[in-house]
């Protein structure tokens, strides 16, 4: 039986790490190499293992249809295309499907966007039991483009990304586990500083600088962004997500979990049970919060608290007006809140990741401390948590509209009761007492969420083109 491969003068191939379902080649025996359509090409990850990353048009008559694709990258050479130019490409390798078989093949990367084909197959990637017949056309079946239809409901293909985390502490154990479950995974990752980001607004191309110089597009970033950089941290995080970026956690979601009176407000809204709770602008009006949330004793919480810092008990209702005229006094934001007693100096922390509880942790104050932040010597233990628990938490974080969080739970005598829900979890509590990979469970939901399209980019870029054109001509 003759086992040799049949080719065509042209055929459809399939590159499934890059997610791409389909190419339409021609196949070019007088080319060594062969050549693949690529825009954006940026080299990425460490000197002796780098990436490359670019941006694929496979339907030509489409456009707005971009992939983004990234693989390891094997050389940059100088190539000669057809028209006598020299030119140095990147050339990667990467599986190749045509008919039923896939092999490695070499592409070097080109813009090809004046071609009629996106793709030039070389004889290089024509094994030695392959034939070509200059006659017959897609020899091994034909694919269709119809398969980018639903391009971005599909399920991204697994390559490596290039992530940024966001933090002013690189070298925090979140930062660390978060950098390392996602290298371990083939991904490159880089620290950026939220602070010494400066951000260009152009309609037509937002960039990110850095020290000077522009960020490139990265694929998905993970914001780690402390209380005291919330507004600035946003900006750059939605800097980022016109860049067509995967945020982790948006930026609207971060802005409204650390907005502690509006995430109560949304929680309320929501019907999702919470220690009863009081704010008021006027200082006649102490007498009035302190009856709102049943008397003392009471719990005065700072808007801008952290750690347990601005967080006090007032057992009497004369310690509860001292605090709250104190609090006037230095005009800071404050609510006052039911004490939940029976939850004796403890509280649960539920780590979540894509709707899912996926670690849990109880942690308990010191004797004689109400508060159960571990900063403020509280320990944490392993805890199971019951449906209700489960269920009233991943409500909070959704709709807060938060991937992944950290929420908060007292045990009452009538439930759970949510405290708050943190967009910047830390890892470290809640790993070593689960001992549960959360931070690798944070990548691979990154790894599943990473946009294979970038078409919001495209799109914004031809309104600006038309917008610029239309005021030219009037
Ligand atoms: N209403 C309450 N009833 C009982 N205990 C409470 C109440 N509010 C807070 N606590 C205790 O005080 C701790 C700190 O409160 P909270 O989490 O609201 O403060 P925070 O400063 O925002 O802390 P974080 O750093 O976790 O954001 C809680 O973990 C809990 O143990």
């Amino acid at each position: 039986m003759d086992k040799t491969f049949q080719l065509g003068w042209e055929e459809w191939a399939a590159f499934p790490k890059l997610g791409l379902p389909a190419v339409r080649a021609k196949v070019d025996t007088g080319a060594r190499t062969s050549a693949l359509h690529a825009v954006s090409v940026e080299p990425f990850g460490p000197l002796d293992k780098p990436q490359v990353r670019f941006i694929m048009h496979p339907v030509p008559d489409k456009p707005e249809i971009e992939v983004v694709c990234s693989a390891p990258a094997v050389d940059r050479r100088e190539v000669t295309s057809s028209n006598g130019e020299r030119e140095l490409r990147w050339v990667i390798e990467t599986p190749m499907k045509i008919g039923e078989r896939t092999w490695p093949v070499e592409l070097t990367l080109t813009n090809r966007e004046s071609m009629t084909y996106r793709m030039l197959l070389g004889r290089q990637a024509i094994g030695e039991d392959m034939m070509v017949s200059p006659g017959q056309s897609c020899a091994q079946g034909a694919l269709s483009y119809e398969l980018y239809k639903d391009f971005p409901r599909r399920r991204p293909v697994k390559r490596p990304l290039r992530v940024a985390i966001l933090t002013r502490e690189p070298n925090n154990y979140s930062s660390q586990r978060l950098k390392d479950a996602a290298e371990t995974r083939g991904h490159v990752v880089e620290m950026i500083n939220t602070a010494r980001c400066t951000l260009a607004l152009d309609a037509a191309d937002p960039r990110v600088f850095y020290d000077g110089k522009p960020l490139p597009a990265y694929d998905a970033i993970i914001p780690r962004i402390g209380a005291s950089m919330t507004g600035y941290g946003m900006a750059v995080l939605r800097q980022f997500t016109m860049m067509g970026a995967y945020c982790l956690n948006s930026a609207e979601a971060i802005g409204a979990s650390r907005d502690k009176l509006y995430a109560h407000q949304v929680l309320a809204r929501e019907g999702i049970a919470m220690p009863v709770t009081a704010f008021a602008h006027s200082p006649k009006d102490t007498n009035n919060l302190i009856a709102h949330v049943g008397g003392a004793p009471l719990v005065v919480k700072l808007l801008q608290s952290t750690q347990g810092r601005g967080v006090v008990l007032a057992e009497t209702k004369k310690a509860a007006e001292s605090v709250i005229d104190a609090f006037r006094g230095l005009e800071a934001n404050f609510i006052v809140q039911e004490f939940v007693k029976e939850a004796g100096g403890a509280d649960i922390r539920c780590f979540i990741v894509g709707g899912k509880v996926v670690a849990t942790m109880m942690r308990q104050g010191e004797a004689g401390e109400f508060r159960s932040n571990l900063h403020r010597g509280g320990s944490a233990t392993k805890v199971k948590v019951s449906k209700d628990e489960r269920l009233s938490a991943l409500r909070a974080a959704k709709a807060l509209g938060l991937s992944v969080a950290g929420v908060d739970l007292l045990r009452s005598s009538v439930g759970p009761k949510i405290l708050e829900v943190n967009s910047s979890p830390g890892l470290e509590g809640v790993e070593r007492t689960s001992g549960k990979d959360v931070a690798g469970m944070i990548v691979e939901y990154i790894e599943d969420h990473v946009r294979p399209i970038a078409r919001k980019t495209v799109r914004r870029k031809k309104a600006v083109a038309a917008k610029a054109a239309a005021d030219t001509a009037s």
